[in-house]
């Protein structure tokens, strides 16, 4: 899916809104556990009941991998149940020496290896050029780098400052040198404010994936306020707030309840730039 389709999926269904599928055994349904797999029809009804209200859906690969085979079953079944028309974001926040790092890539982008062709992978950039790379050698796949993340740890370095410019800032401005808009995305935690105003200063036109409204507390008005584009620009992620609203038998429809409601907050931005 290039920027053009992302575009026109967020015009279409007023939403920038992508639902993560951090799907945990131990945190869904119990009357699903009845089920040959029920991370697999957890995921299955969960994306049937909000596929119309966001245009993303993020598979932290981490919570697949824990499960051994089986987890790795569901990870491949779940991304080939997603619909086609929706961004797909492999979650794995890969990046290592370059021919490993081809390996990574293999993974999650070449279907002829590994049943999988997300979208995109989040990559962490530490290891730099030569690791982010291969990545990007898949043509119409995006790499979504890590630049300042949500999490308290954030602090430890990506705010460290070296030249005038912080860490998480030398990240942005180094990696378009090796890619555009049009291939890559930079994570910024929706915990982060104002900061989005210096992001926008190195990246006015890169989408942002915004990882951190609903179960982090971040604001989607400010994340709005500081960072959208003419073009909206951000791809925001929501995910425990969403897939977990209700544990009881009406689980989708609570996941779709909380969906809307963020849709619509989300309609309500985009018509300030001229999205209605
Ligand atoms: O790359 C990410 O997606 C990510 C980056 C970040 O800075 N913060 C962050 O929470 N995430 C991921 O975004 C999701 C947030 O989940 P919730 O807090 O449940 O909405 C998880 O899959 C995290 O691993």
């Amino acid at each position: 899916m290039n920027k053009a389709a992302i575009i026109k999926a967020i015009k279409e269904k007023k939403s920038f809104l992508s639902i993560g599928l951090d799907t945990d055994i131990t945190k869904i349904p119990k009357h699903l556990l009845s089920y040959d797999n029920p991370v697999l029809e957890f995921n299955k009804q969960i994306i049937d009941a909000t596929a119309d209200l966001c245009i993303s859906y993020k598979i932290n690969t981490a919570f697949y991998e824990c499960n051994g085979l089986k987890g790795w079953e569901s990870l491949i079944k779940t991304y080939q149940y997603l619909p086609k028309n929706t961004f797909s974001i492999a979650d794995a926040k890969r990046g290592d020496i370059g021919n490993t790092s081809s390996m990574y890539a293999k993974a999650f982008f070449d279907e002829s290896a590994s049943e999988m062709s997300f979208d995109s992978v989040t990559v962490a950039p530490y290891m730099g050029k030569d690791s982010v790379s291969p990545f990007l050698a898949f043509k119409d796949k995006w790499v979504i780098l890590l630049a300042l993340t949500s999490n308290e740890g954030s602090h430890d370095f990506q705010r460290l400052k070296d030249h005038d410019a912080m860490l998480f800032e030398h990240v942005i401005k180094k990696s378009q040198e090796w890619a555009t808009d049009e291939n890559m995305m930079y994570v910024v935690g929706a915990t982060r404010g104002e900061a989005f105003l210096e992001i926008r200063k190195h990246a006015p036109h890169h989408f942002l994936l915004v990882p951190g409204v609903g179960a982090q507390g971040g604001s989607l008005a400010d994340v709005c306020k500081y960072g959208m584009t003419t073009d909206c620009g951000l791809i925001v992620n929501s995910s425990r707030a969403i897939i977990y609203a209700s544990n009881g038998e009406d689980f989708a429809e609570a996941a779709r309840e909380q969906a809307l409601l963020v849709q619509q907050e989300m309609a309500a931005e985009l018509q300030k730039i001229g999205i209605s």
